[in-house]
């Protein structure tokens, strides 16, 4: 079993457009709860006559408890309950909500994804996903970015959506080094050096089969042929400037190559944001609406393509198996690490 607590474990949480980064901070410890707890025990507490005194008449207010003071007329005299603590002193105003309050979750948290395509200088509408749209290359992009600083949103994600003639089987268009994901991460490096840009590795965009991994014929999703070239799209991707490259593939061993391909490239201060436990799920659908792509059949040809990416993303019902996975992805040197997707499986998270 691995123990969470040994490792700062920081998790993603990815659903819809925006993609947030919980980080779970407890603000404080035990003793200062305590401590809270014991101040606020210390207001004088109003002793009730009613405790004290003769049987109290049905409907009898007793004016002398502070409690009282202001209830409403009827309102029933009880004898306090004998509780040794009471849990609501600790929500009791908004100064104190806020000091005793575990998880913050603010713009900084948050990473945005930046659909970008280079067919027209027209953003546009993604159908499944109302209000957001592929971005045109350039300034589309410069501007959405600023105006998300502007609200503190400091961290992008980039899914460039491929042109069909493009895609190959293999997906070589991943580590073309003027490829669009390698443009955009350098159009926005110079614009703002100091934003953090994420990045997908996967072959899925670029994959005329629409899979994150090549595909035999027979149906297979290689993996080890696969995890060679997602090394080189990573390396590509760091050349142009990416900070944190994020494996979204699930291809077994991936993180550790990745790692190593970076660290003898002298990418040693580029990050690994790995999807550990990434679970089949139809949450992906507008995803792969906005890039065009989910999986293909294979046409008329007698080439297998599997319908769906159950061969590689997980099962919903394993929980074992995702802590199998947070533990490969840990010792191979993810820097973080992320369940997904993240709203529905927050058990998972936990
Ligand atoms: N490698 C594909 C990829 N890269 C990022 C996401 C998740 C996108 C989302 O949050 O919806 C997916 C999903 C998929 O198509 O399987």
């Amino acid at each position: 079993m691995i123990d969470a607590t040994e490792v700062q474990i920081r998790f993603l949480v990815v659903y819809a457009f925006i993609v947030v980064h919980l980080k779970v901070t407890m603000l404080l410890s035990g003793k200062m709860q305590q401590l809270l707890a014991k101040q606020a025990g210390q207001v004088a507490q109003p002793v009730c006559p009613c405790r004290t005194a003769a049987p109290v008449s049905r409907g009898q207010v007793c004016v002398q408890a502070a409690s009282q003071k202001g209830a409403p007329e009827g309102t029933p005299v009880v004898t306090p309950q004998d509780l040794p603590s009471r849990p609501r002193r600790n929500r009791r105003s908004e100064t104190v909500r806020s000091a005793v309050r575990e998880s913050i979750l603010s713009p900084s948290n948050f990473i945005l994804p930046i659909f970008v395509h280079d067919e027209s200088d027209q953003n546009q509408p993604i159908p499944s996903m109302p209000g957001y749209f592929r971005l045109a290359y350039g300034k589309s992009i410069i501007d959405f970015v600023a105006e998300s600083r502007s609200y503190g949103i400091n961290q992008v994600v980039i899914f460039p959506k491929t042109p069909d003639h493009l895609k190959t089987p293999t997906g070589e268009e991943a580590f073309n080094r003027n490829g669009l994901s390698q443009r955009t991460i350098r159009l926005l490096k110079d614009a703002f050096p100091d934003l953090e840009v994420y990045t997908d590795v996967a072959l899925d965009p670029y994959n005329s089969d629409g899979h994150d991994g090549i595909v035999r014929d027979d149906g297979v999703i290689m993996n080890d042929e696969t995890v060679e070239f997602l090394c080189r799209q990573a390396v590509s991707q760091a050349e142009a400037g990416a900070d944190c490259v994020s494996p979204s593939d699930m291809m077994d061993g991936r993180v550790g190559a990745i790692r190593r391909a970076l660290d003898r490239e002298g990418f040693t201060g580029t990050s690994i944001m790995s999807y550990t436990a990434k679970f089949a799920s139809a949450f992906y659908g507008p995803f792969r609406d906005a890039l065009e792509s989910a999986p293909k059949s294979g046409g008329p040809s007698n080439r297998i393509i599997p319908p769906n990416k159950k061969s590689y993303q997980m099962d919903p019902g394993n929980y074992r198996e995702a802590l199998r996975e947070v533990r490969a992805d840990e010792a191979e040197g993810a820097d973080i690490m992320m369940v997904k997707p993240g709203m529905p499986y927050l058990d998972m998270v936990r």
